[in-house]
């Protein structure tokens, strides 16, 4: 596919802060959509059409990973075409599987359509260890035999009838890739397939109308039920993915933290509600200008509490960018971090730019400050990158963020599309041995 890859050469964010931004700026499709439907295009033995695909290194390795299994792919801008007519192995190999956590989405389309499926486990990453034992239980409900060996996880469907059976799942917590591995499997299961306490992130539901569009019957999502009806096959599909909604929230906060007016579109508001809801209540003003464009107005910043929950509560995709814009807020804020141990890394970048963060436990306590500094910082994960932008943006003096493999993992040209809203950044590669010792 021809997609950026990640950038070998090292390479620095040079943001000039104080910017003012202004102007209309155009939301990507979902990264966390596009990659649980690129699975699930697996289900299908045909031709798919993906429209409003984002051009991100994630959906990159995505490809790879489903090219090592068999299908052919061809990218023309936003839209992906995948003939999934022919799988030839149940093996995606563990160097392409590694490089991204949804790559592990494979397991219940490969299990489902093939009757087998050896996924090497994704592993832990910088925001937490992220066990697979979810997914592996309701994969067992239906009928699979899974075992973990040499850290490949071995799914087969004993019997002859070499289909999975619906099963009854619940889930101890809302997972939400779990939810997608069973609702792919469940698709081609003999039988209704029933989960319980399942996840209602839009990005199931977008997965759910995919499948459907493909002939397949799930019913509920979007709500703490799901129910499948499994079909004996799927057919091709032509199908459009929804805006990303961290994207968006992203770039409300840039608007807010900037004390800038912008404008963004396409977007489902209603996704937004729990993000529109805390900037409000920070003084932020949100209009919703057409059905699907929002407009950000600024206002005197107050602090406020967030809890970061599963859907409908506050993402966790936008703890980082939120504890950047309470940084620069009047008052004392606290953020608890719930879904992830490990997500809070962050905090310790943000305070070489000025913020007044503590640390307890899971939680950050940030009293507001009147104005960041710019500084080197280092990028520890994907929306702690995004953080950071929006906190040089907004900081006086130069920021200079490495470790951009992260940002490039799951934004589509957000430089690209901040200047064009007026901020003033650029990527300028480095010398390996100029750059600061990356912080463990
Ligand atoms: C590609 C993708 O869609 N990524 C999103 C997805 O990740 P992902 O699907 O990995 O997130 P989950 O909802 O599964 O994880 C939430 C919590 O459940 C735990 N857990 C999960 C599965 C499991 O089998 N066992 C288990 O203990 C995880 O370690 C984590 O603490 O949802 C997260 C929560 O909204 C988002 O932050 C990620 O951006
Ligand atoms: C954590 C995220 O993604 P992933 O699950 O792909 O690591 C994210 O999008 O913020």
């Amino acid at each position: 596919m021809n997609l950026p890859t990640h950038n070998q050469t090292p390479s620095l964010l040079k943001i000039s802060g104080e910017s003012k931004l202004q102007g209309n700026v155009t939301i990507s499709g979902a990264k966390n959509s596009a990659l649980a439907i690129m699975a699930g295009t697996l289900l299908c033995s045909g031709q798919c059409r993906l429209r409003n695909i984002p051009s991100l290194v994630d959906i990159n390795h995505m490809g790879d990973v489903l090219a090592s299994v068999g299908p052919k792919l061809h990218r023309e801008k936003d839209i992906l075409d995948l003939d999934t007519q022919e799988i030839t192995t149940s093996k995606p190999p563990y160097e392409l599987v590694s490089r991204l956590r949804a790559s592990f989405f494979v397991i219940g389309p490969l299990l489902a359509r093939l009757g087998v499926a050896r996924v090497p486990l994704p592993g832990g990453c910088a925001i937490g260890a992220r066990p697979v034992d979810l997914h592996v239980r309701g994969l067992e409900a239906m009928g699979a035999k899974v075992r973990i060996e040499h850290g490949i996880v071995h799914a087969d469907i004993p019997g002859y009838k070499n289909r999975l059976q619906g099963g009854e799942i619940y889930l101890d917590y809302p997972s939400v890739g779990a939810t997608e591995t069973i609702l792919m499997a469940a698709t081609l299961a003999e039988g209704e397939t029933k989960i319980e306490n399942a996840a209602r992130e839009p990005e199931v539901v977008d997965l759910a109308n995919f499948c459907n569009a493909m002939g397949a019957n799930v019913q509920g999502a979007g709500t703490n039920t799901i129910t499948i009806s499994g079909v004996k096959s799927l057919h091709s599909v032509d199908y459009s993915i929804i805006p990303d909604r961290i994207e968006a929230g992203t770039f409300l906060v840039a608007g807010a933290i900037t004390h800038s007016e912008i404008s963004l579109s396409p977007v489902i508001p209603e996704h937004l509600i729990p993000v529109i809801a805390k900037l409000r209540a920070m003084g932020v003003k949100i209009l919703m200008e057409e059905p699907n464009c929002l407009r950000v107005i600024p206002g005197s910043l107050q602090g406020t509490d967030i809890e970061t929950l599963p859907y409908p509560g506050f993402p966790t995709d936008m703890q980082a960018q939120l504890m950047a814009l309470l940084a620069i807020s009047e008052g004392d804020s606290v953020i608890t971090e719930t879904v992830f141990e490990n997500r809070l890394r962050h905090v310790a970048e943000l305070k070489r730019m000025g913020a007044d963060i503590r640390l307890k436990g899971q939680q950050a306590i940030i009293r507001g400050v009147s104005m960041l500094t710019g500084a080197p910082v280092v990028a520890t994960d994907l929306r702690a990158s995004a953080a950071l932008v929006v906190a040089g943006l907004a900081a006086k003096g130069t920021t200079t963020i490495q470790g951009l493999h992260h940002l490039d993992r799951g934004y589509d040209n957000l430089e690209g599309k901040l200047r064009q809203l007026g901020a003033n950044l650029e990527r300028v590669t480095v010398d390996e041995a100029d750059l600061p010792l990356p912080i463990m």
